[in-house]
């Protein structure tokens, strides 16, 4: 290693203070960054280095290796984590995945770990074994004494990775644990002392956030109060320390997540469902365009003048809040969006008479997770359920700014590239572009535009059914709970299974039969990221899975983790896309683009030049991300000036 020009180690911890300018030239200051890096001929020999070291290990009995494991602690200790020392961790990690998975790590899973342990984010193409690669830089960092934190971006993946990994970990004499949302405080506190843990990136944040609150020198005797009230009696668990923390899927947590800071809040006074009733009522009535215009890039509504007038007209009568302007424009402006910005079924579903909110990336339920400023209460008025207690907001944090709380920490993702820029400048972190294994074998169909949905989805229909026929399994990818609902309708008596946050309590035995020769899946982004669907052999020599994507999402990188289910670790597969120019993404980003394309004379019915799909996908997704890396780059400077505010008043911020 010596030789070689290894990562930077443990980088400096760091802080940007954003200024006002930031926000504006984002955009234009992330171009100067380099994007992602190739692999140095340094790390090819490094990974050589490791797989030779490793074939001596192969005589030794685990009890043997084990002391081997324990007996390089000095050494890691005393050269830190770039030194020679790592490459033998390297070789008895790989040892020990033998034995206890069956195979052995590739150079290019070395050379990745090698990098996030160096603290840089690391692409690595979808199915090349990013779990498999975590055990090699989180035993090491566990062997130098440093507690490490291995995040996912959601339950099931912590579940799964955590019980893939275990062995691995036990062979090597290392303490693991995993923490559930629903651990008991007891057993949690002991888990967070463990060398490596295993948790979701929600559950982490939010334990970090009530273990602050929970402690007298940072929290005031109010807030304490009202926090031991927001949970009960049980204590807070303080997770000891952020050391170093392997993020997995980190693209998805530092940029789709970034925007929305987790909130712990308290009861608060109740928004009635009275004042729901009516600014609902009155919303009906307003017109858009006259008395409303709603930018639905920017997901914002405005009351206009004329609006303003109208609402204090049709409230004449009314008391309370409604006599203070500021508050009944909130009120109307909440109605107005639950009326034409939140979609049952898209946005949220109504499960046990409760409203739960569908993370638009993931596809996800976010448990117990509400909209704002009494929002909530509004959705639950339109939808005729029980009006939930508002609450308050006792301590927030992004994700952008918890992770950079860390002394260090690694990510990894199949889809670093389009956003590689922002992140290097946001973290000052390298990107590193980790090559595949083996060459990709994945084919990509031509893109079908259509005019409308309703061909669209018996086109998907008849393709998945026709694939089926052919004994391939077909995984078809969409945006909400109620696409994926009403192709499964379409799709009626044939054989499917349906994956959606209706589904999620099933969603391990829905992956573990997607992979099936003529099986047909269909599934929300729950699907996507992380997912790996087992090929059965008659699936795999019939040509492996068939990924069909029925609409574009904001982002590319969503579109690409979807079809990086298909043909993975070489593995034959295919991918389709069948978009409509009314689907709500380019409707709502290529509007214009989209308008003009309908215009176009073309002879199949219901049908649109293929060729217009790539620019109309191209000028959507741009839009969509120039807007969120916007939109990133406000809640960063928010956050940072409310740490500001929270030194200054004695709070500090760790
Ligand atoms: N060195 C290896 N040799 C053989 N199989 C491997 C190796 N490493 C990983 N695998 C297998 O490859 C498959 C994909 O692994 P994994 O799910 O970790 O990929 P991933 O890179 O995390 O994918 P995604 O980007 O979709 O999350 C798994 O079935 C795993 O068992």
């Amino acid at each position: 290693m010596g030789r070689d020009r290894a990562p930077t180690a443990c980088p400096e911890r760091r802080h940007p203070r954003l200024k006002w300018w930031d926000e504006a030239a984002l955009v234009a200051l992330t171009r100067l960054h380099p994007r992602a890096r190739p692999v140095s001929p340094g790390d090819w020999r490094f990974a050589g280095r490791v797989i030779r070291r490793g074939r001596r290990l192969a005589d030794l009995d685990d009890a043997a290796l084990q002391k081997a494991a324990q007996a390089l602690r000095p050494a890691l200790l005393e050269q830190g984590l770039t030194g020679p020392a790592v490459t033998d961790s390297f070789a008895l990690v790989r040892e020990a995945t033998f034995r206890t998975l069956g195979y052995r790590h590739h150079k290019v899973q070395i050379m990745g770990a090698r990098h996030i342990l160096a603290g840089h984010l690391t692409e690595m193409a979808t199915g090349e074994g990013k779990t498999a690669t975590t055990a090699l830089a989180a035993c090491t960092a566990a062997l130098a004494g440093v507690p490490t934190h291995v995040v996912t971006v959601n339950e099931y993946l912590r579940e799964r990775d955590y019980e893939t990994l275990r062995p691995i970990y036990d062979l090597l004499g290392l303490s693991s644990a995993q923490v559930a949302p629903d651990t008991d405080p007891a057993a949690k506190a002991e888990a967070y002392r463990a060398a490596i843990l295993h948790v979701s990136n929600t559950t982490l944040v939010f334990d970090y956030l009530r273990g602050r609150l929970g402690r007298d020198d940072l929290v005031s005797p109010q807030r304490r109060a009202a926090m031991r009230l927001a949970q009960g009696a049980a204590p807070p668990v303080t997770p000891p320390g952020l050391s170093f923390a392997i993020v997995d899927e980190v693209d998805s947590i530092l940029i789709d997540e970034a925007q929305t800071p987790l909130i712990i809040a308290a009861p608060h006074q109740q928004v009635g469902a009275e004042d729901c009733a009516l600014a609902l009522s009155v919303a009906r009535g307003l017109r858009q365009g006259a008395d409303f215009t709603i930018r639905a890039d920017a997901r914002r509504i405005d009351l206009t003048d004329a609006g303003r007038q109208r609402v204090a007209r049709a409230i004449d009568a009314a008391a309370g809040l409604w006599t203070i302007p500021r508050a009944r424009e909130e009120l109307i402006g909440h109605a107005l969006s639950a009326l034409h910005l939140h979609h049952r079924d898209q946005h949220y579903i109504v499960t046990e008479g409760k409203v739960q909110i569908v993370d638009e990336f993931t596809g996800r339920v976010l448990a117990d997770r509400q909209w704002q400023a009494g929002l909530h209460q509004m959705v639950e008025v339109k939808e005729g359920l029980t009006v939930s207690e508002a609450r308050r907001t006792l301590a927030q944090i992004t994700y952008q700014e918890f992770f950079r709380r860390y002394l260090w920490f690694g990510g990894m993702s199949g889809t670093l590239s389009e956003v590689g820029r922002e992140l290097s400048r946001v973290y000052d972190r390298p990107i590193a572009r980790i090559p595949t294994n083996r060459r990709l074998r994945r084919r990509h169909f031509r893109t079908r535009l259509f005019r409308g949905e309703p061909r669209k989805i018996a086109a998907i229909v008849a393709r998945a059914r026709r694939m089926a026929r052919k004994g391939r399994p077909v995984l078809i990818g969409t945006r909400s709970v109620d696409v994926s609902e009403r192709i499964s309708v379409a799709l009626g008596a044939h054989p499917h299974q349906v994956l959606n946050a209706r589904q999620d309590a099933e969603e391990a035995r829905i992956i573990a039969t997607a992979g099936v020769a003529g099986q047909i899946t269909i599934a929300t982004n729950m699907a996507g990221r992380g997912t790996d669907i087992k090929l059965s052999d008659a699936a795999r020599q019939a040509g492996g899975l068939h990924v069909i994507l029925s609409e574009f999402h904001e982002s590319r990188r969503i579109d690409r983790q979807l079809m990086g289910r298909a043909g993975r670790q070489g593995d034959p597969g295919s991918t389709e896309a069948f978009v409509a120019v009314t689907d709500p993404v380019l409707r709502r980003f290529a509007g214009g683009l989209c308008a003009f394309a309908r215009l176009m004379p073309w002879p199949v019915p219901g049908r649109l030049p293929s060729i217009l799909a790539t620019p109309l996908r191209r000028s959507a997704q741009a839009r969509a991300e120039r807007l969120g890396a916007r939109n990133r780059a406000a809640t960063l400077r928010r956050s940072a000036r409310l740490a500001d505010l929270m030194a200054f008043t004695g709070h500090r911020t760790q």
